[in-house]
């Protein structure tokens, strides 16, 4: 069993840190047990924090446990086929009480999780059984629509002292000897995430009697290493030029991604122009070096541009800010990501049609505009939506505004066709018809008898005969019509 298993908390007392937190989680437990239902308790925190951990104790004072993961499909239907019954009913036997545990969801994305937030929303307004939630990033926009609806417990990074405590409890159970600056610098490394701490400790202390400060080149350096975040942290905020060459030494970003975010942050710290202004005068000189880099393929420019963006930015300010600033990513890579993700949503969208109509994504990528217009109509959008099978968010390929369910129709009394109404139909047809044949009739023997007159009676006899045979026509043409538009009509 891996040490980070074998040593997790077995009951509240053990969790370290977030002692607010903690009270607030009891809280909530004891609540639901009395009866008193409270909204769903979302967790959020960053990795190795013990959102886990607390979930897994608060399982344990509920008499059953329903849990999806990250590692599940969590689209729509998923969702709503496990817990989506469950969050919603009661136990016929006792009312008991099924924690819904439901795990990283800021990481809904995707193809296999396509309708995961509806379904948790859903959830969330549905649910008659206690439910916990845990993120990991508070600014994820994927949970934004949650929030308000959940009490909200942020986690905050363990102390560097309760890492030690407990590092320290593992090596004495493991019977491991130590040296307390070694055990001090995992710590501090681990920033904040018990998990990597005590997973690196097993990593030295194996098969080892003693662990000691040569131990520590057994492991990596943690996330500071890919963490770019840090980095610019580090430039931004200190003036020591030793402390930011460690910060460049550690991270592992591309350094035009490193520049980016430099750049981005400046005015999110720096106050005073004329600092802002010194700062950006290194970065271009540093996006000259670096350029220089790569078109001349002399990575010597690379230290240059290094040293102009890192150390170069941190003493263009005059003095250190303590305050606190929200660091942003990079709005260039931002796009490019977003662009990118919009032609995934296409190439989706195109997939379906495709399918549908029997065409390439090409094909049907080069209809999309005609799509674009027919779906400006909410009652074809809507038609066209089920047709080929489109989610929400795929709709907006074609219009911005989400497709209204069409209203059904008002119960009006059912258009049915008796016989009844048919024959008075029919009838009044019938005589509309006949006062039109006598009309006629009346017309013919009229120009009829004003011909006899002109003509002799043999010619009016031939007249009055070729006269009568339209007529006859004339009314079995009516006939005729009237038949037809009766027979359309049924
Ligand atoms: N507050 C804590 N007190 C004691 N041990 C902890 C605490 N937090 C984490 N741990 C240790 O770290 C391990 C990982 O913690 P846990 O799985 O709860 O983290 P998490 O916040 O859920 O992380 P992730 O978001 O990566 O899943 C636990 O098995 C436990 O050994």
């Amino acid at each position: 069993m891996l040490w980070t298993e074998k040593y997790r908390p077995k009951n509240f007392d053990d969790v370290l840190g977030n002692i607010k937190a903690k009270k607030e989680i009891l809280e909530w437990t004891a609540e639901w047990k009395n009866g008193n239902p409270q909204k769903c308790l979302f967790l959020i925190g960053p990795p190795g924090t013990g959102k886990t951990t607390f979930a897994g104790l608060i399982a344990g004072e509920f008499s059953d446990s329903v849990e999806l993961n990250a590692s599940d499909k969590r689209s729509y239907d998923a969702i709503m086929g496990v817990v989506g019954e469950a969050s919603s009913s009661m136990t016929l036997f006792g009312n008991r009480l099924k924690l819904i545990i439901l795990d990283e969801v800021d990481g809904l994305h995707g193809n296999d999780d396509r309708g995961g937030s509806r379904a948790i929303n859903k959830i969330l307004k549905d649910a008659i059984q206690p439910i916990v939630m845990m993120a990991n990033d508070p600014y994820s926009n994927r949970i934004k629509s949650f929030k308000n609806k959940c009490q909200v417990i942020n986690l905050r990074k363990v102390h560097t002292n309760s890492i030690v405590s407990l590092l320290k409890k593992v090596c004495v159970k493991e019977g491991v000897k130590f040296e307390e600056h070694v055990l001090r610098t995992l710590a501090k490394r681990s920033n904040g995430d018990l998990r990597s701490a005590i997973n690196d400790l097993e990593i030295m202390a194996k098969g080892e009697e003693k662990i000691t400060s040569e131990d520590l080149d057994l492991v990596a350096p943690k996330d500071g290493r890919s963490n770019v975040f840090d980095a610019v942290r580090t430039i931004l905020k200190s003036k020591t030029p030793a402390n930011i060459k460690g910060a460049m030494r550690q991270v592992e970003a591309d350094p035009s991604l490193l520049l980016e975010m430099v750049t981005e942050n400046i005015p999110r710290e720096y106050e005073k122009k004329d600092e802002i202004e010194k700062a950006y005068e290194m970065i271009s000189q540093a996006d000259i070096y670096l350029g220089r880099a790569f078109s001349t393929r002399a990575y010597t420019y690379w230290k240059y541009a290094y040293e102009l963006m890192s150390v170069g930015v941190a003493l263009s300010k005059d003095e250190t800010y303590k305050k606190f600033a929200r660091y942003t990513n990079s709005s260039v890579y931002t796009i490019l990501s977003k662009n990118r993700s919009k032609r995934d949503l296409q190439n989706r969208v195109a997939e379906k049609i495709g399918e549908k109509l029997h065409t390439s994504k090409k094909v049907a990528i080069s209809q999309f505009p005609y799509f674009e217009i027919m779906f400006q109509d909410d009652d074809i959008a809507y038609n066209m939506m089920t047709y080929f099978g489109l989610e929400d968010d795929e709709v907006k390929v074609f219009r911005s505004r989400k497709v209204k369910v069409p209203k059904k129709p008002k119960t009006k009394k059912k258009s049915t066709i008796t016989s009844k109404s048919v024959s008075k139909e029919a009838k009044s047809e019938e005589t509309k018809m006949d006062k039109e044949t006598l009309k006629t009739q009346k017309k013919v023997k009229k120009a009829s008898s004003s011909s006899a007159s002109k003509k002799s009676t043999k010619s009016s006899k031939r007249s009055k005969k070729s006269d009568e045979e339209p007529k006859k026509e004339e009314n079995n043409g009516g006939s005729k019509e009237k038949q037809v538009s009766l027979f359309s009509f049924k």
